[in-house]
């Protein structure tokens, strides 16, 4: 459904020569297959937009080729955008018109009849939970519903393949986990192909079914959000000793089945482990031959920040 070889976007700087130049995207590899929800997930300015910009042809690349739907991006940006839906960060929505007419002209922009356009933003009213509301004016709304409204403006035209960008920013978790729902059911019950950014590592590990990670331009991981946390991160396993004088012993004893360094800070040990539900058995019936007492023992499985700190030594939730 989408295909990228080596897309770039340079800026030009204000500034003359090479040097002001900004590469917002440096060369990406992008196959996004039918039916497939794919997260794009990255910190601010890590080239999340401008891929997406380019993808639904609204920025020219630099570099580089697309297909979308089975359409260059390059010279067939007509036929990309008949089938192509865009939910933009900002929305489409004029916050004076009333909803139902927004959606019928949004409809018939697309090229579809007024009637096609009444009953298709009927449809799409009724599965976006935003029933009673076709003649509301979208500044009359919670934030919730005038998000699923630019989701329903995006879909009016039945396109196969839907880009979000950033569609829950701003939502509270309750509308967050309310949209989620709706964007699983529109692959779900239409077979649509979803493509969205975001910076939400809960809401990438939930909805997506394959993240690509961008930083600095670049894709640094593409996997399924289980298997991107147990190629990269371990198990952490935190202990808390009951005397701190016997750290040191417990840290060496939970550094044989570390993976990754070891942390301590006064009674506190911790380290990655890959695998921990297998190892920690052993550890504890180590401690206890040692004569180590505990105070406590905390497995945490590994998060999709961890994963990120891990590939750029970042973490994606202090640049969000
Ligand atoms: N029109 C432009 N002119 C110059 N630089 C730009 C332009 N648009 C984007 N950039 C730069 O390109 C880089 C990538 O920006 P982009 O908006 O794609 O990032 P992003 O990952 O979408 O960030 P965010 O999460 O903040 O939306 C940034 O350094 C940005 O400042």
């Amino acid at each position: 459904m989408i295909h990228a070889r080596g897309l770039a976007r340079t800026f030009e700087g204000r500034g003359r020569g090479r040097k002001d130049e900004v590469k917002a995207v440096a060369g990406v590899d992008i196959d996004v297959e039918t039916g497939e929800i794919v997260g794009f997930l990255g910190p601010n300015g890590a080239g999340k937009t401008t891929t997406l910009r380019m993808l639904t042809t609204l920025l020219k690349p630099t570099a580089g080729t697309a297909t979308v739907a089975g359409f260059d991006v390059a010279t067939q940006s007509k036929e990309v955008r008949k089938s192509i839906g865009y939910v933009s960060q900002s929305g489409s929505t004029s916050p004076e018109a009333r909803a139902g007419e927004e959606i019928m002209d949004h409809g018939m922009l697309y090229g579809i009849s007024r009637r096609q356009a009444e009953s298709r933003g009927r449809e799409l009213f009724g599965q976006l939970d935003l029933e009673g509301l076709w003649e509301r004016k979208p500044q009359a709304m919670s934030g919730g519903q005038r998000r699923r409204l630019d989701i329903a403006m995006g879909l009016v035209h039945d396109p196969q393949l839907v880009f979000l960008d950033e569609p829950t920013t701003g939502l509270d978790p309750q509308a967050r986990a309310n949209l989620w729902t709706h964007i699983s059911e529109l692959r779900d019950t239409r077979g649509a192909t979803v493509f969205l950014t975001t910076h939400y590592l809960d809401e990438a590990d939930a909805l997506c079914d394959r993240i690509l990670v961008i930083d600095h331009g670049s894709i640094v991981a593409s996997d399924t959000p289980d298997a991107l946390k147990r190629q990269v991160a371990g198990d952490l396993v935190e202990l808390v000793v009951a005397d701190a004088a016997q750290a040191a012993a417990a840290a060496e004893l939970l550094g044989r089945v570390a993976d990754a360094e070891l942390a301590a800070e006064g009674a506190t040990v911790s380290a990655r482990v890959r695998g921990a539900g297998h190892e920690i058995a052993g550890l504890i019936r180590g401690l206890d031959a040692a004569g180590i007492a505990l105070e406590s023992i905390e497995v945490r499985r590994p998060t999709l920040d961890d994963v990120f700190l891990d590939l750029t030594g970042r973490s994606l939730r202090e640049d969000a």
